[in-house]
């Protein structure tokens, strides 16, 4: 299997102590009492010193513990994990919701095009995504506040690509959601962002795939400002494809 980026126990128990954390201004950075914390969560002293332990060793806060309690800052992946559970709320009580991330197009490290066209990820695209992909991933560089809202991602529906492998190497997951891709008031509806659960980059990529060109299609060049609309569901036809896959397997 996939060697996956690590992605901590989503612990109930832990997210509920680390929104209290974050609602007590944890998100900059706050002074944190175990008494004070246990008291909002309902629990012993001892249960909340746990708690902020679990978040610590899962990479969710950072803290200095100093002699009357200690200063806690909640790290990016601890808000991201608060941001997909609020996608999960904004899915519960909003309809049709639409994540927008903004960002540039930019270069990447050329490496895109020969993942894309890899026999067992084509097969993939083919039948779940239902089109072969140009061969490359169109690069955006995020602005700052898309890459904390990119968190959300973890609340919508993605279509899952799967790990494979050949007689030399194992090659990981991704995901891919549906999006629309808009770039100087002009949209392209066929994009999907794949988000590989191995990648050489930071969060601050995001990777589109399309079956065109997309720079020939938005006659889009590098630094060109874009807007990547991520549907709160998946594509209706997803598990279908996904059913026609497992019968052509069996
Ligand atoms: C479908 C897909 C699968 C990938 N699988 C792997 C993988 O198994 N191992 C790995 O190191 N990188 C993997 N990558 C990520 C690439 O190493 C790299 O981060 C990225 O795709 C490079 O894109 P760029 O040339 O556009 O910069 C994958 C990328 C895609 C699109
Ligand atoms: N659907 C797509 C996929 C890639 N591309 C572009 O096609 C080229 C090859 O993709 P790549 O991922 O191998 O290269 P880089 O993104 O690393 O530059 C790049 O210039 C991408 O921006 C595109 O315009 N539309
Ligand atoms: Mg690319």
């Amino acid at each position: 299997m996939a060697e996956a980026t690590s992605t901590a126990d989503p612990d109930p128990a832990a997210i509920a102590a680390l929104k209290h954390v974050g609602l007590v201004g944890g998100l900059t950075e706050t002074k944190v009492s175990c008494a004070a914390l246990g008291d909002r969560l309902d629990a012993s002293t001892q249960t909340a010193s746990r708690r902020l332990q679990t978040l610590e060793s899962a990479g969710y806060i950072e803290r200095d513990v100093v002699g009357d309690g200690q200063w806690v800052r909640v790290t990016d992946a601890g808000e991201a994990a608060l941001r997909a559970e609020y996608a999960d709320y904004r899915r519960l009580f909003e309809t049709d919701v639409e994540l927008v991330l903004r960002g540039a197009v930019t270069g990447g490290m050329g490496e895109g095009r020969h993942y894309i066209t890899l026999p067992g990820y084509a097969e993939q695209f083919r039948t779940r995504l239902g089109y072969e992909p140009f061969p490359g991933t169109l690069n955006v560089d995020l602005s700052e506040e898309s890459v904390r809202r990119r968190g959300e991602m973890a609340g919508i529906d993605a279509v899952p690509i799967d790990a494979w492998e050949d007689e030399d190497r194992t090659y990981g997951a991704a995901s891919c959601y549906g999006v629309t891709l808009v770039a100087d008031g002009e949209r392209y509806e066929e994009v999907h962002a794949i988000v590989p659960d191995r990648t050489h980059h930071d969060d601050d990529q995001l990777e589109l795939i399309a079956p065109e060109r997309l720079r020939d299609a938005l006659d889009l060049a590098d630094g060109d400002a874009v807007e990547v609309r991520v549907a709160a569901t998946s594509r209706a036809d997803a598990p279908e494809n996904e059913a026609e896959m497992e019968t052509e397997v069996a």
